[in-house]
């Protein structure tokens, strides 16, 4: 299965499909090994197409593709895998769904049980957060980075989320994280390409 890890980029929120398709292609051109399509606003018909268009887009340049939230989406669009948090489908109902190739994606938030849980229900990742406070969440709760030490024997790759910026993420991935997963602190500016650059090179 392919292997989670370095920067995870994910989507921020938006109708304007040109800009979000140079926003992404600067992200993967500047290191992200990870695309997650996350999209809460938009309606069926334009997720279905932005969807389709950034899976393209991931494939070219040999990331992995994700669809956030939604199995049956990821299977249209024949993404790698779908990330399901607590209000989603259940993990092993995604993995029934999506096979056992899928890369399945489980929020663990700051809860190491849950991770456990989750792996047992067949995760290929899981993720902690929110670990800096994040603008996307406000309403986020609180990870410290202390449980990616004592989260090493999961035995799958652990991402980090939450409020990670250019400024703090050496900070995570010195405290283990196996991959950062970043919207705001990626695509809320012009210089995309140079901060992902910059936030893969933490796992150089
Ligand atoms: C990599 C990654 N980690 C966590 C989340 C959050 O998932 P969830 O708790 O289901 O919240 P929403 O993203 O659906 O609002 C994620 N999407 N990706
Ligand atoms: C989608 C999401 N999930 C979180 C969690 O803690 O599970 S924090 C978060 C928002 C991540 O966006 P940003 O990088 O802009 O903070
Ligand atoms: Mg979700």
């Amino acid at each position: 299965m392919p292997k989670v890890s370095g920067l995870y980029a994910i989507t921020p929120d938006t109708d304007d499909s040109e800009r979000l398709i140079e926003q992404v292609s600067a992200a993967l051109d500047g290191g992200a090994r990870v695309l997650q399509y996350r999209n809460k606003g938009c309606d069926p018909v334009r997720r279905l197409w932005q969807a389709s268009i950034l899976a393209s887009l991931a494939r070219s340049r040999g990331a992995l593709f994700i669809v956030n939230d939604d199995v049956e989406l990821a299977r249209a669009v024949q993404a790698d895998g779908v990330h399901v948090g607590r209000d989603d489908a259940a993990v092993a109902s995604a993995r029934a769904a999506l096979g056992p190739a899928a890369v399945i994606g489980a929020s663990c938030y700051n809860d190491l049980a849950l991770a456990r849980a989750a792996v047992a229900a067949g995760a290929s990742y899981v993720a902690f957060g929110a670990v800096f406070s994040s603008g996307t969440k406000p309403g986020a709760v609180a990870a410290p980075l202390a449980l990616f030490a004592h989260s090493i024997d999961l035995g799958v790759p652990r991402v980090a989320i939450g409020g990670i910026t250019v400024a703090n993420a050496g900070q995570v991935v010195a405290a283990g994280a196996d991959a950062i997963a970043v919207i705001g602190g990626l695509f809320d500016g012009d210089d995309v390409a140079e901060r992902a650059a910059t936030l893969a090179a933490l796992f150089d």
